[in-house]
């Protein structure tokens, strides 16, 4: 039988995207709630305790209220929320993360996705903390930038509509002043850093993708360290992966610059290493959609791994 596939917040932004990727497959039985009904405990409980992964697009809070309604049922979830990401009974939905993560996810009750920047950092970070070229306490800096769907509702709201008495005009602004960005733990935690990075992420007007860039002094890192050997350790680590690409050097030099629409309306994330290398500067950046690795896609694909897709 195919397995139930329930999508709690299936008419929010995210929901929205899994939804449309998941319609007209056969493999999987999707069920959907009426809109009206989002919001009805009541009816969100029986969805979630009736099936067999529920896919949660939902804020916080109410993600780990819909895990309490349905867990002892045996459903299995994906959570695209912030609630779940350093939970040590989570497995960390990012499949590329080592090479049994795939087999984590595809075995857990509880998966859950990554945060759009964090994806990219992850990304960039991880493989050279494991690699011994990324010290732990190196004072780490992540620059981002984010197409304005990454804000849910409220933000395309903000951006889109002129009239309201919140609405936003300019074209490009920085936030997380304080820099107490949500993504922050789970980056310290799944890349293994010892000391808390800086991020400054900034949300630009347009709809879908991003560009996360983590910049890095050649000479604070390992003593191999260097634009081919980062590249390298990279483009190893990725290899044989179809969603995960690592630009390759020669690629990357032809280029003037990234464009963090790149990567939009795709399900793929790119990994750039940029850099001087006579001025011992190199900056690692990810390009990928908000919506797609960063959200949806990555939901879908941990779901095909659930499910032995
Ligand atoms: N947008 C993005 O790029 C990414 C988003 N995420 C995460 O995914 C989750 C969903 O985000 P997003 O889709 O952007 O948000 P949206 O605001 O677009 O959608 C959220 C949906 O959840 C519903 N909802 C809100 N509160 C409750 C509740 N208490 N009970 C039931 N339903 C509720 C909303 O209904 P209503 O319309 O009534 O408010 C809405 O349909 C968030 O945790 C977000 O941080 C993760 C990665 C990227
Ligand atoms: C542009 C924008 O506002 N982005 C959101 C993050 C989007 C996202 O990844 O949300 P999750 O943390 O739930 O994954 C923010 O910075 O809060």
């Amino acid at each position: 039988m195919a397995p139930k596939i329930f999508i709690d917040g299936e008419h929010g932004t995210t929901g929205l995207q899994i939804v449309s990727r998941l319609q007209g497959r056969d493999d999987i039985e999707l069920m959907s709630m009426p809109a009206e009904q989002r919001r009805d405990q009541e009816v969100r409980k029986s969805f979630l305790r009736d099936a067999d992964i529920a896919i949660l697009c939902l804020p916080d809070d109410a993600a780990r209220e819909a895990v309490t309604l349905a867990a002892d049922a045996g459903t299995r979830f994906i959570d695209a929320s912030t609630a779940h990401r350093t939970h040590p009974d989570w497995a960390f939905g990012f499949a590329e993360l080592s090479s049994e993560q795939g087999a984590r996810i595809a075995s857990a009750q509880f998966v859950s996705n990554p945060g759009c920047y964090s994806t990219g950092a992850i990304a960039l970070l991880a493989p050279l903390v494991n690699a011994g070229l990324l010290p732990t306490d190196y004072p780490v800096t992540i620059n981002a930038v984010s197409g304005y769907t990454g804000g849910g509702k409220q933000l395309i709201a903000q951006i889109e509509d002129g009239s309201r008495d919140d609405a936003i005009s300019a074209t490009y602004f920085s936030y997380a002043l304080t820099l107490a960005h949500k993504h922050v733990p789970e980056i310290v935690t799944r890349a293994g850093l010892s000391r808390l990075p800086i991020f400054t992420p900034a949300v630009g007007r347009f709809a879908q993708g991003m560009l996360v860039n983590v910049p890095l002094h050649l000479d604070l890192l390992g003593k191999d360290a260097s634009i081919a050997t980062l590249h390298a350790v990279l483009a190893d680590h990725y290899s044989g992966g179809s969603v995960v690409e690592v630009v390759s050097l020669a690629a990357t030099s032809a280029l003037a610059r990234l464009d963090p629409e790149e990567m939009k309306g795709t399900d793929q994330m790119k990994l750039y290493v940029c850099g001087n290398e006579e001025a011992g500067q190199v900056n690692l950046v990810a390009s990928l959609d908000n919506l797609g690795k960063g959200a949806s896609g990555a939901a879908v694909q941990n779901l095909g791994l659930m499910i032995g897709g």
